[in-house]
């Protein structure tokens, strides 16, 4: 076995985000279709001499080692296991923007707990890593099952769904959303009546949206004109909480095309919609 290992950690899309309630916890129940990205971060974990210890190359911008989802959930699947283990020295590189709705920091745990199962051999089945994901965040679990879903409850009940593979144009207005604010704005939809089945097909743009796109365009205007400049093109959207929006077309030289002609100031990128996570594709050839 080698002492290396690269694996991916994809961007996730909420192809429409509907709030349907709010739990006794304050913590609002949604109706999600997520699906995955054929781009994002890559982490690579390196087995060290030493017990147990878990540690970044380098440190990610802006988050404190100690608050890293990567060091939280490496640290989560070492207590769960309850034995000495190799030490890991675990370097990422950052592609995804962080507070922009694509998951980041909740995929880097995903990729974590498998990669860390994989390596130190601990034989953790996906409904378990998924139960030690669920601590470190919401979105986590879609990560570590690895197929697109139909997420409900706070995104933890997930139903296996096929979307159009469809290319993305994703652009990220110059602005960092803090998902707590959205959740906590007075005037969010929380409404939203429940579908009662998991969607065959998310292609009917007005049956379905995100609730949080009214107030994310009220606070953040670059939100809002970014998504007034996609739609031209197609239906425009925005995933999780923002900052990042998306359109959806059916050729990669398509989204290319209204990339080349993007305002200037606006970050973003061009990625094919998977419904298999690249994670779990690595993981297949590695077996
Ligand atoms: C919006 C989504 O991206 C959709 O996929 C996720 O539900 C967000 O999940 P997440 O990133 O794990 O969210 P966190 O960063 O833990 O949430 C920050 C805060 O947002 C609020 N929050 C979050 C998720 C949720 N379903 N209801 C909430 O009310 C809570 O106050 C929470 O303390
Ligand atoms: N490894 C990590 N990568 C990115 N952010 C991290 C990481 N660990 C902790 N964080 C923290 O998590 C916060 C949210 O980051 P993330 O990239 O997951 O946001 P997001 O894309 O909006 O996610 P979501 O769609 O789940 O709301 C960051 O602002 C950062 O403080």
């Amino acid at each position: 076995m080698s002492l290396s290992l690269t694996l991916p950690s994809p961007a996730k899309l909420n192809l429409f985000l509907h709030i349907v309630g709010r739990r006794d916890d304050g913590y609002h129940e949604l109706q999600t279709v997520f699906q995955f990205l054929d781009y994002g971060d890559d982490i690579t974990f390196t087995l060290t001499g030493e017990q147990t210890d878990i540690r970044l190359a380098q440190p990610v911008p802006g988050v404190p080692d100690d608050d890293n989802l990567i060091i939280r959930a490496a640290r989560a699947l070492a207590a769960h296991s309850r034995r000495p283990l190799p030490g890991v020295v675990i370097d990422i590189e950052k592609r995804l923007p962080m507070g922009g709705g694509l998951g980041g920091g909740s995929s880097n745990a995903a990729t974590t707990l498998l990669g860390l199962n994989h390596l130190w051999q601990l034989g953790l089945s996906l409904d378990q890593l998924a139960e030690i994901g669920l601590g470190l965040g919401a979105d986590v679990p879609v990560f570590v099952r690895g197929h697109a879903a139909f997420g409900e409850g706070v995104g933890e009940r997930l139903t296996p769904v096929d979307p159009p593979e469809d290319w993305f144009l994703v652009l990220k207005p110059a602005c960092n959303i803090n998902t707590g604010k959205i959740f906590s704005e007075e005037g969010l939809t929380r409404d939203t009546p429940k579908i009662k089945i998991a969607p065959a097909f998310e292609g009917d743009a007005s049956r379905y949206r995100n609730d949080c796109e009214d107030v994310v365009r009220k606070l953040y205007p670059e939100v809002h004109q970014s998504l007034e400049w996609l739609s031209q093109f197609g239906p425009a959207r925005l995933t999780g909480t923002g900052a990042c929006i998306f359109g959806r077309f059916p050729t990669e030289s398509a989204a290319r095309i209204i990339w080349e002609s993007k305002p200037s100031g606006i970050t973003g990128f061009v990625a094919k919609g998977v419904n298999i996570s690249p994670l779990h594709k690595k993981l297949t050839e590695l077996k």
